[in-house]
């Protein structure tokens, strides 16, 4: 009965399916809208192709495209370089002292102590004022990935999350208003931070720069992003590289809330 094998299934198994599913994921999101994923279906191609090539006896062919094969390991390290990079810094940039439950009872491991809660309604709140006077701006929250690794871009800060200085930062004339403004908990800690730009090519063309770099961030960390259109005053709420939509701030505060949790 030996093709009931199958039958016997372990936990550990369980745990093997669950890791691939996550990894393939992980890939997913890397590479989505990217050029890497028209790569990869060329290497599946070509992979099915040598195996079609051995099935049907064909020496000659096979032991070129074989031979092509044996180095596809480094050729996909050096292919998908900048994928394995940001893979890498997904993984390196884990911040296990941020998580809220975790971090409340290993605080210690934070050099800058515990970090108050983000007031979601002043947030909001500024949101709305530079919403009225087309006011740019992006805020990014950070949630477990540390946003480190984007804070050297731009000016370190360690304020207060309040309604002026949002406002100071972001207006027009102030020498902060280029970039994004990072948040950790209740904290201001960076300005005039430059993200990453998504290389997604199907976001709509009336998207600018502004909102394709709070795309980027939130597609390679799980930061969340507020961002407010200079041009149309929307507010754009922004998680996993895809724009949430919402009814009105109402919910948008209780989406924020659910997400901060
Ligand atoms: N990589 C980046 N990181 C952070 N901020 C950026 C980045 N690129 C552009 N910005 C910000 O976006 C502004 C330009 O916005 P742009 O008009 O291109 O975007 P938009 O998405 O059309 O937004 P809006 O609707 O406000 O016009 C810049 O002045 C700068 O403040």
């Amino acid at each position: 009965m030996d093709f009931l094998n199958f039958l016997d299934f372990k936990i550990t198994d369980l745990l093997d399916i669950l890791l691939v599913a996550i990894l393939l994921y992980y890939i997913y999101k890397l590479v989505r809208g990217t050029a890497a994923v028209n790569i990869f279906l060329g290497i599946v191609f070509v992979w099915a192709f040598w195996k079609f090539t051995q099935l049907l006896g064909m020496k000659m062919i096979s032991s070129v495209v074989g031979g092509f094969m044996q180095v596809g390991l480094i050729a996909l390290i050096v292919v998908f370089q900048q994928e394995i990079r940001k893979f890498l810094l997904m993984i390196g940039s884990t911040n296990l002292a941020n998580k809220r439950s975790f971090g409340k009872r290993f605080s210690f491991l934070k050099q800058e102590g515990i970090i108050p809660d983000l007031k979601i309604g002043v947030v909001l709140e500024a949101c709305e004022k530079m919403a009225k006077n087309r006011t740019g701006a992006i805020l990014v929250i950070e949630r477990n990935n540390s946003l480190d690794f984007v804070r050297s871009s731009g000016d370190k800060m360690n304020a207060e999350v309040n309604l002026p200085i949002i406002e100071s930062i972001f207006f027009k004339n102030s020498p902060l208003h280029d970039g994004a403004a990072i948040l950790r908990g209740n904290r201001i800690i960076a300005t005039r931070v430059i993200l990453p730009l998504s290389q997604e090519r199907n976001i709509p063309l009336r998207f600018g720069l502004r909102h394709r770099a709070a795309i980027g961030i939130t597609e390679k960390t799980d930061a969340l992003a507020l961002v407010i259109s200079e041009e149309t005053g929307n507010i754009s709420y922004i998680k996993n590289g895809e724009f949430i939509m919402y009814k009105d701030i109402k919910e948008l505060e209780s989406l924020l809330k659910k997400d901060l949790q």
